[in-house]
């Protein structure tokens, strides 16, 4: 793998970031690690993109993470990665660890995700097709497979409502509005990574709008990389998730050099 189909800028970037003292490679989920799918659960990982990821957590001076918006037991379900691997794996957009919740979860916070799955149920009655994902400390309302009006009513009913609730953090995705009841932060969730590997440079994939949040944590020394279309942060673009196969083993190849 030469990286023959990511631009020569990139390549470069990748370069200088893998002859780092101490490396970290994270990736977003869905997107980019795994095609956008319509189900949530059919969300299938490219396995050139997994074997490159778990590889580069098994060098020295080199870490590896996952930072979803899925929940992290459904994260490790869908990825195969086993929470307590190698492989770091971050769930509901920063605020799961394999170490346990980040933020405390009191019985308030318990008692407002539950009104807001009633709300995103009743919704999700009134529009075939929509659907409710509930999390640890969030719920989705999934419009991906409704028709385009009945998506549009639905999202408008969940941000005129529940959106607005006091304590109530809402992100919108790709074809889903998700309601959190703590806040969420992939760029927190990047710092804490940094900190804990003392990583010096990181290198950071991700195709949705959390992602930015986490583009937005990285310096000079680091790579962001958006997957697809949309406006970004991020320094560097690649089309789909071919492009992050290549991009991870074109990583650990610049990695193992350099540490040979
Ligand atoms: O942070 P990510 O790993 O990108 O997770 C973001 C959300 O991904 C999932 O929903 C999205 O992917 C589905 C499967 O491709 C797709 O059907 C849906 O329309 C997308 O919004 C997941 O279900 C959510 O929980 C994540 O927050």
């Amino acid at each position: 793998m030469t990286g023959i189909g990511i631009d020569r800028s990139l390549r470069s970037a990748l370069a200088a970031a893998a002859a780092a003292r101490h490396l970290l490679v994270a990736s977003d989920y869905d997107g980019v690690l795994s095609p956008i799918v319509s189900q949530p659960e059919d969300a299938v990982p490219d396995p050139a993109s997994v074997a490159a990821i778990e590889s580069a957590a098994a060098l020295p001076n080199t870490s590896a993470a996952v930072v979803s918006g899925r929940a992290l037991g459904d994260l490790s379900l869908r990825s195969g990665l086993s929470v307590d691997g190698p492989v770091t794996l971050i769930g509901s957009h920063g605020t799961e660890s394999s170490s346990g919740f980040i933020t405390e979860i009191t019985d308030r916070h318990r008692a407002l995700l539950a009104r807001i799955v009633a709300e995103f149920d009743a919704i999700a009655a009134d529009y075939p097709g929509v659907r409710v994902e509930s999390k640890p400390i969030s719920a989705a309302l999934h419009v991906r497979n409704a028709a385009p009006a009945d998506a549009d009513s639905a999202l408008l009913r969940a941000r005129e409502g529940a959106a607005g609730w006091e304590g109530v953090e809402a992100t919108e995705g790709k074809s889903v509005i998700e309601l959190a009841v703590i806040k969420t932060s992939k760029g927190h969730a990047l710092d804490a990574l940094r900190a804990r590997t003392g990583a010096d440079a990181v290198i950071y994939l991700g195709d949705d709008v959390t992602d930015e949040k986490a583009f937005a944590h990285l310096g000079p020394a680091d790579v962001s990389i958006k997957v697809g279309e949309g406006p970004t942060v991020a320094t560097h673009r690649i089309p789909d998730t071919d492009a992050v196969a290549t991009v991870l083993e074109f990583t650990l190849i610049q990695r193992r050099d350099t540490l040979r």
